[in-house]
């Protein structure tokens, strides 16, 4: 099995609704986003998948997400913009892309609030 990681940058403020302290006040972050995906099949080239294709479709993603306020927009204007949410989201978002097929499968993806908190989202038990 191979298993390929690539990660990007976006940067957005948001606040944390109802949160019991200073997250409920507007605040930015420079998030980090790490995707990570896996098959067995290599092509001709020797990839599982161009590094410059995975790139493409999580900045597909990245551009609706990139200086914006969050909770402005969906889905975030109707939940939390967390981490959580947020990796869910990406995930969920980026699964839809022709990137995958019966022999690349999307495992996680990670988002990086700051260089010491991350959450992570996939669908595997
Ligand atoms: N599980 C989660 N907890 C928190 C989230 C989240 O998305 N998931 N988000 C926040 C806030 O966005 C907040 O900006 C981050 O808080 P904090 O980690 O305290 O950030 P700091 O940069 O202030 O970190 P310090 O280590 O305190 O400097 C809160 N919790
Ligand atoms: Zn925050």
């Amino acid at each position: 099995m191979f298993e390929l990681t690539i990660a990007v940058n976006f940067e957005a403020a948001h606040c944390i609704r109802n949160y019991p302290g200073k997250c409920n006040r507007l605040h930015g972050h420079n998030w980090k986003v790490q995707v990570n995906i896996y098959g067995s099949q290599l092509n001709d080239l020797g990839m599982l998948v161009d590094f410059v294709d995975l790139k493409a479709a999580i900045n597909g993603i990245m551009v609706n997400l990139d200086h914006y306020y969050l909770n402005e927009i969906e889905p975030f204007c109707r939940i939390n913009p967390t981490a959580e949410n947020l990796a869910k989201y990406i995930y969920e978002e980026l699964a839809k892309t022709p990137i995958f097929n019966e022999n690349v499968k999307l495992r996680s993806i990670r988002i990086w609030e700051s260089s010491n908190s991350a959450a992570a989202y996939s669908q595997e038990a």
